[in-house]
């Protein structure tokens, strides 16, 4: 079994036709109900290339005082417990140490909480500090925040076409409402290949997972046999990287809004390939303040019923992050 590719073009160029805007929109709807993932054919140029080089320099050649001049702290020992680098085995998915590094980047705060202004070094309050850039690596800062402008921009247009995909037409924006300032997030991950030392048969480079969010574009290096999504069947399959698309899945505010009609669907990383590989996801998320509940329509289709109670986006952010870095075996925490 293999993922769809779609083509959303019909949303993003502004001589479409209504025609072609609902038949891209049906072939979404059924790759959301179907899988929660699939692969859009979208480019951004040279762009694409030059941050998964940067985030491979930053890796391979940083220092380990670069690395740990941007490192995520917790707040109270100056970070906001949330934005940062992390070193191997520092990320918690399931209670299970993550094979990979990564940094964390959100939303920027318009005015950063200081947890206490009288002793600023003490950091911030959870997810209200700045973003951390290597500044060492030329271009880096630049380059993601460029990238992830454009990706901001493609997902308010995948929002109007999910809208149109759940029968919204005549009111396109219902989902761009709620997400238009949305607290985005993004990582820019680097994945060691994992040995039988590092625990490789049955150790694992990122757990499995649900995304918290809203809609996750990924963009990764051509590495195949890493990310596997879980398929409706119960099997494992891999979503290798296609040239000229992102691999886009929805997270747990979609299946929220959606009243479950779209799950937010389980996958992983493992990669055992020889090579060190990298993948830049943005997650394309509702506002802080968005409170997410059950569509109207999406409720008729379950006859009515609301299956999920409405939930504030940042709440749920909150809950999410406190549990990447603590580590409770039992708990089951997404990404
Ligand atoms: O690296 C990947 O391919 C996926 C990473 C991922 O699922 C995540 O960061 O949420
Ligand atoms: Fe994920």
């Amino acid at each position: 079994m293999s993922l769809p590719i779609l083509d959303l073009s019909a949303f993003t160029s502004p001589s479409s036709t209504t025609d072609s805007k609902r038949a891209a929109a049906s072939a979404l709807s059924a790759a959301c109900r179907d899988h929660g993932f699939f692969y859009l054919r979208h480019t951004l140029g040279p762009l694409e290339q030059r941050a998964l080089a940067l985030a491979r320099e930053f890796f391979l050649t940083s220092s380990p005082s670069t690395k740990s001049r941007i490192s995520r702290l917790n707040p109270g020992d100056g970070g906001d417990g949330a934005r940062g680098y992390q070193k191997l085995n520092e990320n918690i998915t399931q209670g299970k140490t993550d094979f990979h590094e990564g940094i964390d980047y959100y939303s920027p705060v318009v005015e950063p909480k200081l947890l206490d202004p009288a002793h600023p070094e003490k950091g911030y309050e959870l997810l209200m500090g700045v973003n951390l850039f290597p500044q060492e690596v030329e271009g880096f800062q630049e380059t993601f925040e460029a990238f992830w402008d454009e990706l901001r921009k493609l997902g308010d247009r995948v929002m109007v076409a999910m809208a149109w995909a759940l029968g919204y037409e005549e009111d396109e924006e219902v989902l761009l409402r709620q997400t238009r300032n949305g607290f985005w997030s993004a990582r820019v991950i680097g994945y060691p290949e994992l040995k039988k030392e590092d625990g490789g048969e049955g150790g694992i480079s990122c757990g499995e997972h649900s995304d918290y969010g809203c809609t996750t574009f990924l963009l990764a290096d051509p590495t195949p046999g890493a990310l596997q999504v879980l398929a409706k069947t119960g099997e494992w399959i891999d979503a290798d990287p296609i040239e000229g698309c992102y691999v886009v899945n929805i997270g747990d505010m979609m299946e929220l809004w959606t009243n479950g009609l779209w799950a937010s669907t389980r996958h992983r990383v493992i990669h055992t390939k020889s090579g060190f590989r990298v993948s830049i996801p943005f997650f394309y998320e509702p506002n802080f303040d968005a409170v997410v509940e059950p569509l109207d329509k999406c409720v008729a289709v379950a006859g009515g019923e609301k299956k999920y109670q409405p939930k504030k986006y940042g709440d749920h952010l909150i809950e999410k992050v406190s549990g990447n870095f603590y580590k409770a075996p039992e708990a089951d925490q997404g990404k």
